[in-house]
């Protein structure tokens, strides 16, 4: 029998129209201290949105919650997948969450020094073949192919990142701006319908942090995904956010635009300084 998508959502767990991840109450806790604490907030589709917060506020645990990589002690993670079913990762594992399209980017930057730009690229792409690692080994026709569907991929989405002349260049030596490139480049290899980023503008220059305001808006319109990150620059959180979830002491402060977060008084005297 096959499901009509009706029945399909009937069966899903309810999330509201134009929202692509809701995390809906979770909570965590380590030996006492309960890091997040009944949390709720959503991510719509095609939309950039922050996590704001003072060191050990909890940003990093949620992400860590979203991404199954932590087990939260209760809440749910409802994800709405590419076919418009809705699912609770909670049931999942973390290669399988990434499978689903929810790819995230850490801070500290694993490229491989000796590897090419491209080849960085595909490092990881490997979770997406299709054919088996039997297949790989032996280089069986159908693994040299989606093999090199994959490279023509790479090649694509470094033409988006500008990074076209640096392809067969080394990672070794390359400006730090470039290797943060080369991390979002992975992301996008894979299809992603969220991108979850640790603090993308740390280390950065200000050239470079403008660089990736405008990269930010690019992949938004052109992988037309949703973003969600955790960064302490304000400027770059304000510049690049349609909505701002402000946290303290794992709890939620307050969500908004970036005008509404600025002005909210919990939230300036929470980050902001009171002036
Ligand atoms: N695996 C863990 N074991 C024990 N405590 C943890 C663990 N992960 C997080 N915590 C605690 O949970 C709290 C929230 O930490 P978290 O790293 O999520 O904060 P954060 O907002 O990301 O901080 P920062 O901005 O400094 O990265 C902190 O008190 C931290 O020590």
């Amino acid at each position: 029998m096959t499901l009509t998508k009706e029945a399909v959502h009937k069966e899903s767990p309810d999330l509201k129209e134009g929202v692509l991840l809701e995390c809906r109450d979770i909570s965590i806790s380590f030996g006492g201290i309960r890091a997040v604490s009944d949390l709720t907030f959503d991510v719509r589709e095609n939309e950039v949105y922050g996590i704001i917060g003072p060191n050990g506020a909890g940003k990093t645990t949620v992400f860590n919650i979203i991404t199954q990589f932590y087990k939260a002690d209760s809440g749910a993670v409802l994800f709405r997948e590419a076919n418009g079913n809705v699912i609770d990762l909670v049931s999942l594992k973390t290669p399988q969450v990434v499978r689903k399209g929810l790819v995230r980017s850490f801070q500290n930057i694993e490229l491989i020094r000796d590897l090419s730009l491209a080849d960085n690229l595909l490092v990881g792409a490997h979770i997406h073949f299709e054919t088996s690692v039997f297949s790989q080994m032996l280089r069986l026709p159908a693994a040299r192919r989606e093999e090199r569907v994959l490279r023509e991929k790479a090649m694509q989405v470094l033409s988006f990142l500008g990074l076209t002349d640096r392809a067969d260049q080394l990672a070794a030596g390359q400006p730090y701006g470039v290797l943060k490139k080369i991390e979002l480049g992975r992301a996008l290899l894979s299809d992603p319908r969220l991108i979850i980023l640790d603090e993308p503008a740390a280390g950065l220059n200000d050239t470079e942090t403008e660089d990736l305001t405008g990269l930010v808006h690019a992949i938004k319109k052109d992988y037309n995904c949703s973003i969600l990150l955790i960064e302490h620059d304000m400027r770059f959180v304000m510049d690049i956010c349609q909505r701002i979830c402000a946290m303290s002491f794992g709890k939620k402060l307050a969500v908004g635009t970036p005008e509404e977060i600025r002005a909210h008084p919990a939230v300036q005297e929470a980050y902001l300084g009171e002036e």
